[in-house]
Parts: structure tokens; sequence; C-alpha cells
């Protein structure tokens, strides 16, 4: 928020705009003249704008703190009888409600004024000239900015919000004759100018007129600049094949496979801005979620929608899922331990039992069996966990089933939980009246601590005991106190049975792999995998150790879910966005459909970028293309990598094999040719990364990344440069924990480098016996092209077989 000093600063400059602007003559101007002026007449506009809401800011605030300073002058407080308590009441509710409405009217507000803020910095970014067919009306000038300015007469729109539908002209065409789409149908016209701007502090730096669709000069200029600890908005050069993305409303599902850096993350994030702009009577940012690979991409995206004007939208981690349900009861393996599992592994026998059991479990066909086998247990085969207390049995296994299997299928698991879990309740509430007699409630209440008496003594007076009958109220206390007693002795339980862990997902899920009959009869195929045995003694082991391998994650995550029947606030999601969406299984694509059942889905990834196990069999893909009906389903391409420099793509595409490199272009963007540095040893690689971390930031590069490949080497690393690096270049350690990317030099496992960039990346230790095998080879294309600016690579002896050759020196 700018400070109340840099609100007047604009204000006055408003003023003097107003006077400049009539002093300005009338002679023939040049369009950059012409031009000027206009933005005059709009700053002039936003400054008038803002000497009106500033005011009433001042208001607003002002109103906000008087109430909250008077809140008690002005409530009438009586506790004397009952009537006066309740009007009391009344008189404070009736405060708290005006000072809400306050507080929401100065939030309001302030929005407002931080919007004409930003619109006084840089009102609009593009002017087109439109004709519309037809019509016979004069060209209309079109100004698109961040945020439409309309003038007081509520009629003048100085500024068309880049999302409005007359926008889309500038993104999509060129001049000549051009669409653009509208609610019912298309208009047509000719498009006889279109003009970019870059406009900072209310000043004009550029402007030049382009016959290309987002003029290559300004994007030159922004792709060149430094990059930051946070992701900026692409508005002012949104491209073409991008524009499709975010304004796409036909299709439920959109799946787009774009190369590193052409813009995937930024398209989604847009298209977010537009879906609410769009939709705004319907959509808010609560009804649309994005997975987001890890933490630290979620801070590093954060502010992107706030700059555009918008709340950020739900975010979360596909693993944070997974806890929530899991990792009470269990340790749940991640992603990466898993790869990481597999790789030591690799080779021998138990790898490679391992690795089938990844894949199958990962797959379409297995998310296949699961449902069938839902199906199954709605007949029978739920298994429950009895309710004990201290070896005594309160509800058994049976009994629940019973219950369960006696309220009708159609019903759906949901009402069967829900019905039972109130029942059990019940039967809790009943048990703990049937204790108050006995032995141990008895010798449990005489043990309870004074305050425990206390707070017995007031229950009783509050529900009006102790009157003249002396004898029964000590009877009723004793009572009160044993229920009391009882009642925090199975609070565990009731909590339990609260969260539904009545149900036994983990024995449910077990069963199937026990059960053959019932796998075959489930399975598409009517076939059992080949090593099922393998599979159920590895879950016996892991469950046994209280342990869940990542495999088996979501398909018990699925399972558990669907007996509790899918919560209500799925159903409320509106548009799912998945990022980074190579790195998930077909199965966790079909569960997170079934998960949110109404909504449409933006899926976006990479199959270059697919380094995890589980997802290489569909290519990274095909689990979510097949999701829904092709008519409902489109998938796109990104190919133009903007992120890095020409020579860096070159460089990066030479990693993979030459059919998947094949469509990947860069943008003609140019700088310093990838290096590559074989160091002898250790000692020798630590004083080569920090002699070249030492050149980068002498030459200004803001953020730096060490990337190096797992967690543990990340923390060697950052040992040896804190040690060797002067303490006017700090380093951090970024870790799975961290939420926010520091700026200056970071050092980070490749996992966590998914989907962020800096300028220069120095990657740790690219030598053979760290990216020596087939599977290595994206995960490293995916750490080099990080970089957007320079990319130095690092080996100890002989490097990686994926790097290029030639070109590499000894360091
Ligand atoms: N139209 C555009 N205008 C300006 N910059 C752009 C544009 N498209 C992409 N970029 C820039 O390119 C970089 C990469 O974009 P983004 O992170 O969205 O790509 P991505 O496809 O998600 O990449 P990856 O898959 O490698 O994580 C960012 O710095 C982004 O600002």
């Amino acid at each position: 928020m700018k400070s109340a000093s840099e609100h007047d600063k604009i204000q006055d400059y408003g003023d003097w705009l107003s006077g400049e602007w009539e002093a300005m003559s009338n002679e023939a101007l040049t369009p950059r003249e012409e031009e000027e002026e206009r933005l005059l007449t709009v700053l002039e506009q936003v400054g008038r704008r803002m000497r009106k809401e500033s005011a009433l800011l001042g208001d607003r605030r002002g109103d906000v703190v008087g109430i909250r300073q008077e809140f008690w002058d002005d409530v009438r407080v009586n506790f004397s009888d009952s009537t006066e308590v309740g009007e009391t009441w009344s008189s404070i509710m009736q405060q708290k409600e005006l000072l809400l409405e306050r507080e929401r009217s100065h939030r309001i507000a302030t929005e407002v004024v931080d919007r004409l803020t930003k619109q006084f910095d840089s009102p609009y970014f593009a002017r087109i000239d439109f004709r519309e067919k037809g019509i016979g009306d004069p060209t209309e000038a079109i100004y698109i900015g961040r945020a439409s300015l309309v003038g007081e007469d509520g009629e003048t729109f100085y500024v068309y919000d880049w999302r409005a539908p007359v926008s889309s002209l500038f993104y999509d065409h060129e001049p000549g004759s051009a669409t653009y789409r509208v609610p019912d149908g298309w208009i047509e016209g000719e498009l006889t100018l279109k003009r970019q701007f870059v406009i900072r502090g209310g000043q004009m730096k550029f402007m030049f007129d382009t016959s290309e669709t987002v003029g290559d000069e300004i994007l030159q200029a922004v792709l060149s600049e430094g990059s930051d600890t946070a992701m900026k908005s692409i508005v002012a050069t949104i491209q073409k094949e991008q524009n499709v993305i975010i304004r796409d409303e036909k299709h439920k599902m959109l799946v787009v496979q774009g190369a590193a850096g052409s813009g995937k993350t930024s398209a989604a994030l847009q298209r977010i801005a537009y879906l609410l702009y769009r939709f705004r009577e319907t959509l808010g940012p609560n009804q649309i979620i994005l997975f987001s690979p890890n933490p630290v991409f979620k801070g590093y995206i954060s502010r992107v929608l706030p700059d555009l004007g918008e709340a950020n939208m739900r975010q979360m981690t596909f693993r944070e899922l997974i806890e929530a349900r899991l990792g009470r009861r269990f340790e749940v393996e991640d992603l990466f331990a898993q790869t990481e599992a597999l790789s030591e592994e690799g080779g021998q026998n138990a790898g490679e039992t391992r690795e089938r059991a990844v894949r199958y479990k990962g797959s379409e066909h297995f998310f296949a069996t699961v449902e069938n086998y839902l199906k199954k247990l709605e007949n029978s085969g739920v298994r429950f966990r009895p309710l004990r207390f201290r070896g005594i049995s309160i509800v058994t296994e049976e009994e629940i089933a019973e219950k369960f299997y006696a309220i009708q299928a159609s019903d759906g698991f949901g009402t069967r939980s829900a019905n039972v879990r109130r029942w059990l309740l019940e039967k809790l509430n009943d048990w703990v009246e049937s204790q108050l007699d006995a032995k141990w409630v008895e010798e449990a209440a005489e043990l309870v601590e004074i305050e425990d008496i206390q707070r017995a003594y007031v229950d009783v007076r509050r529900k009006g005991g102790f009157h003249d009958e002396v004898f029964d109220d000590e009877e009723q206390m004793t009572i009160r106190l044993r229920r009391r007693v009882a009642e925090d002795c199975i609070a565990p339980l009731v909590k339990a049975v609260r969260s539904y862990r009545f149900i036994d997902a983990p024995e449910v899920y077990r069963d199937l792999f026990e059960n053959r009959g019932v796998f075959m009869a489930c399975a598409p195929d009517g076939k059992l995998p080949p090593n099922i045995e393998w599979m159920l003694q590895r879950i016996d082991d892991s469950f046994g150790r209280k342990m869940i391998d990542h495999e088996d994650a979501t398909p018990l995550m699925y399972i558990s879910e669907a007996l509790e029947g899918f919560r209500k606030v799925e159903d409320e999601i509106q548009h799912v966005f998945v990022d980074e969406a190579q790195d998930y299984s077909p199965f966790q694509a079909a569960y997170l459909r079934r998960r949110y059942l109404r909504a449409r889905f933006t899926v976006l990834g990479d199959f270059n970028q697919a380094i995890y196990l589980q997802s290489q069999d569909s290519g990274g893909f095909g689990g979510w293309t097949r999701l829904m009906a092709p008519e409902t389903t489109s998938v796109l391409k990104l190919t133009t990598s903007y992120r890095s420099t020409e020579q860096i793509v070159a460089y990066t595409k030479k990693i993979l094999s030459q059919e998947d490199a094949a469509s990947i272009t860069p943008f003609h963007r140019s700088g310093e040719v990838p290096r590559l540095t074989v160091c002898s040893d250790g000692g020798s690689l630590g004083e080569s990364v920090v002699a070249g971390i030492s050149e980068l930031s002498a030459r200004g590069y803001g953020t730096i990344g060490i990337i190096a490949k797992t967690a543990r080497e990340s923390g060697d690393a950052a040992a040896v440069l804190k040690e060797l690096l002067p303490d006017e270049i700090p380093v951090s350690l970024v870790t799975g924990g961290a939420a926010q990317l520091p700026k200056g030099v970071s050092v980070l496992p490749s996992y966590l480098a998914k989907g962020i960039e800096f300028d220069a990346v120095l990657v740790w230790d690219a030598s053979a016996s760290q990216y020596g095998q087939e599977k290595d080879r994206k995960l490293l294309y995916t750490v080099c092209t990080r970089a957007l600016h320079v990319l130095r690579v690092f080996a100890i002896g002989e490097p990686s077989p994926w790097l290029p050759t030639g070109g590499a020196i000894d360091g």
C-alpha cells in the first residue's frame, strides 16, 4: 500500500498536469506528441479520481478508528438482570456490525486507491485502432491496460482492461481484417493500427507501431531484464498462442504441453485472472485451486495475481493433500525419496520389483481396478476398527459393519458413513452413562483435581441444582464429576469417530491384494499383476512399521476419501489448475478428476521434464488427455522458449534426444555460450563454483542458483560455499520447507528448482556418476533450463554423457 505522502505527491502531480495540459499549444503534433498529450489527459483523470478516492479513504479510515476508539462509549452496558444483559448483548452486536461494515468499505477504498496508484505509474501499454464492420462509425482508438479507467461521466473509456473482449484484438491480430469474440458471437472489422508503449512513473519511455501480434522489441526488453525472487505478470506481452490458453472457455479439459520456459505457468496465472474477471459474478478466488510442485514454487508465484489486482486462488501441493489425509497415522514417503530409493535399489532384484509396482500402481489400469473394487465394497467388504476402551469393547467391528450395510447402498458411501458416525457418537454417549457406577470411573473420580470439582459445582449450579435438598445435590455433583471423568477418558475415541477413523481404509486396501479372487474380478483384464505376492508382502512390511510407500499413498487416499464420501468443499471448486502435470501418474490424474468432479481442468506440463518413474509410462500426459470426452478436451502446444537465451536453449536441447528436442525453438535473444568446467576433485569444484559466483555477482546478476542433485548434496555444497565466499556474498540453502526464494545466491536440490528460474544457474557436479543413467537425462535438462542469461555446468571427473561435448575447460 502507498503511504499517505505518496498519495499526496500523486495528487500534486495531477494538479500540475492539468495546468500543463491547458498551457499546451494546438499546433500540428507528431504521433509521439499526440500520445504524450493523451497520456497527460489520462493521468489527469487518474489524479482527479485519486483525489476523490483518497478523501474517501481518509473518511473511512477515520470512521474505523473512531468506532474502534469509541466502541464501548456507544454500547450500553448493563448486567443488572437478564433483560438488560440481552440488550447489552444486542447493542454490542450492532456496534460490531457497524465496525465490520466500515472496515469493509475501508478495504475497498484502499484497493481502489492502490489500483489508481498503479495506473498513475503506467495506465496502459497498448493502443489499437479498430473500425467495426457495417456500423458506419469512425475508427475507434482503444487503449489497453492492466485495469480499466472510465471517466466520471461513466461513458468515456480512457482505458480498457486487458481482459475485455475487445482487448484480445491486440494479442491475436496483426493490422488488417480482424475479429474478436463477444459473449454472443463475433465482431468483425479492420484493425488499422497497433501501437505499444512503455510508460513508467507516468512518463512515456518508448512508443512504437508494430505489425506483429505482440512486438518483439518490447518482449526482447522484458526478457533481458534480471529475474526476481517472485514471478512477474506478462500482461503487456502475452503471445498469441498463450492468449488461446488464457481465454479458452469452451473446453472442460485444457492440456498444455509446453517446452521449458514457454510460459505455461505465466499463461496459467493470466488465465486465472481472466476467469475471475470474465465470470466475476459467479466465480471467486476460493473456487479455483492450483496444484504446485513444491512450497518454494508456491511462494514464487504468489505475487502475480495481486499485481493484476486480483486475490490469490487456493494453492496446494499434492504432497499436502496426502499428508492431510494419511500423515497423522503414517509416515508417508515422498516422491523424491521414492525416486532416490529406486535409484539406490536399481539393478538389484528388489529395485526392479518395486519399479514394476510403482509403474503398476500409478497406472490407469489400477485406477479402474480400484474403482471396480469400490463398487464391490458397496455390498460387502468395508473394514472397520472396533471401538475399545482399556480392553473393553464398546462397539465391535461386526456391529459397525452391520449398521453400515443396513443403510441402502443407493444412498452412497458418504451418507452411510455419516449415519454410522452419528450412531457411534450416540453409542459412546450411552456407554458413558452406563459406566457412571463402574469401578474405574469411581477410582478416577477420586483422583480428580480440585479445579475439576469446582467445575462440576459450577455445572450443577448452572443447570439449576443446589436447592434445599442438599442430599440430592451432592449426588448430582458426584454424577457430574464421574460423567466428566468418563468423557475425558474417551475423548480421543470421540475425536477419532468424528474424523471417520472407524473406517479402516488401510485394511480395505490391503484386502484387495490378499483376496486374489476379488482382485481378478475387479481388474479390467481379469488378471493379477505378476508380482502381487511381493506387493502384499511389501504392504504388510511398511504398514507394520507405520510407513506408506509413495506408490500406495494415492490409491489408499482415494479409497479412504471415497468411503467417507468426498467432502462438500471439493464440490465448490470450479477450476482446477495443475502445474508440472508431467509429474503426476495417470492414477493421480484420475483421482484428482474424481475429487473435483464438477470442475474444469487446466493442466500444464512438459514431457521433457518428466523425471519421475510413476509418470514415465504415459509420457507425462497420457493420463490427462483421456480423462474427459474428446470433444471437451483440447491439447495445445507451446514451443517457443522465452526464458533462456538462444545459446542456452541450443545447449539444453542437446541434452535431450533429437526427437524430444525437435519442436523446441528459442526466442531470439543472445547471451554467452554455456560453459562446462571439469574439476579434478571436490576441492577444486568448490573453488571453481566460488570463482563463478564472485564473477557473476560482480556483473550484477541478482539471482544465482546453485543446483545440486539431492538435498544432501545441496547441504554439502552450501557448507562449502559459505566457507569459501566472502561475507558480502551471503549464501542461502533452500530446503523443502522454504516458502520464499531468497535474493542473491541460493543453493537448492534439483526437485525444488522445478518451475522457478535464476539469472544465472551453476550446476553443482554434473558428472557421469551423478547424471549417468537414462533416467537422469530429463532431470539434468530440467536443472539446466532454469537459467535466463548464464548457464555454467561443473563436473568432478567425467562429465555426464548427456551434456553436449566440446568447449569443456579444466577447473
Ligand atoms: N509472453 C511473455 N512475455 C514476457 N515474458 C514471458 C512470456 N512468456 C513467458 N515469459 C517469461 O518466460 C519465463 C518462463 O515462463 P514460465 O515460468 O511461465 O514458463 P514454464 O513453461 O512454466 O516453464 P517451466 O516448464 O520450465 O517451468 C518467465 O520469466 C516468464 O516471465
